[in-house]
């Protein structure tokens, strides 16, 4: 695992918009397309606004960019809460991303027959390959959940499925998200936390024992692949290393 600490929000995302453009950019000089699974929640706003903006808009070859979602809360597209609407709104209308490279979880369906359909379409995409996408972007809740991997729900022991939906009580809501397995196969993921009020979880995930069931966070461990945390000063304020 590797840790990148900036000073707040803005020098992080200006870090990682530089380092996702390298990373991006070298992986597509061995294959054709880059296939990323973006993070909802706020935290990744200002990163996605970064890069609409020069260099990035010009230097990423967006048309050869497959999107997709770690999680998408079942609520209508126009909902403000869509976490599909925001990356639309902030970086993929932005930039132009054709519409056939982008898989939303769909909210226009039921949540199971959605996590099926998506569950199909990964498999369509990485069936054949040592590993599932080039990068998952994630962000890590106050209370430890990542994706809707929340604590104390079901689906944090799922070992097989790739895509689940289930009923989220506390938020009166569904929810359809990737899960820790096809994560765990991804080449790169990483992380963003900013903030004081996700500084003791960032300390339980990283440095404290292992209790997925308490902080799902921890679930997260690609087999092969690389794990980054890019966080803050605040959010890095209870570490020891
Ligand atoms: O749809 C969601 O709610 C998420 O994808 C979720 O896992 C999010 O990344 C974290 O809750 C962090 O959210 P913030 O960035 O808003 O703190």
């Amino acid at each position: 695992m590797e840790l990148h600490i900036a000073k707040n929000t803005q020098e992080l995302s200006e870090n990682l918009a530089a380092w996702i453009s390298n990373y991006i950019q070298e992986v597509l000089q061995d294959q054709p397309i880059f296939t990323w699974a973006l993070s909802g929640g706020s935290t990744p706003k200002q990163l996605y606004t970064l890069l609409t903006k020069e260099p990035y808009k010009l230097i990423i070859p967006w048309e050869r960019i497959h999107f997709f979602w770690g999680d998408e809360r079942a609520v209508p597209f126009e909902d403000e809460r869509n976490n599909a609407r925001m990356a639309y709104e902030t970086l993929l209308d932005v930039v132009g991303v054709p519409s056939e490279n982008i898989h939303v979880m769909r909210t226009d369906i039921s949540p199971e027959e959605s996590a099926a359909e998506y569950e199909k379409t990964l498999n369509k995409y990485f069936k054949d390959s040592d590993t599932t996408f080039d990068l998952v972007l994630l962000g890590m809740g106050d209370d430890g959940h990542t994706l809707s991997l929340f604590p104390g729900t079901e689906v944090v022991h799922e070992k097989k499925a790739w895509v689940k939906a289930f009923f989220l009580k506390a938020q009166d809501m569904y929810r359809i998200t990737l899960t820790a397995p096809v994560v765990n196969e991804a080449a790169c993921v990483i992380f963003m936390a900013t903030g004081n009020g996700k500084a003791l979880t960032l300390k339980n995930v990283i440095e404290g024992s292992f209790d997925a069931e308490q902080f799902p966070s921890q679930l997260i461990r690609p087999q092969d692949g690389e794990l980054h945390w890019f966080v803050d000063e605040a959010a890095a304020s209870a570490l020891e290393m």
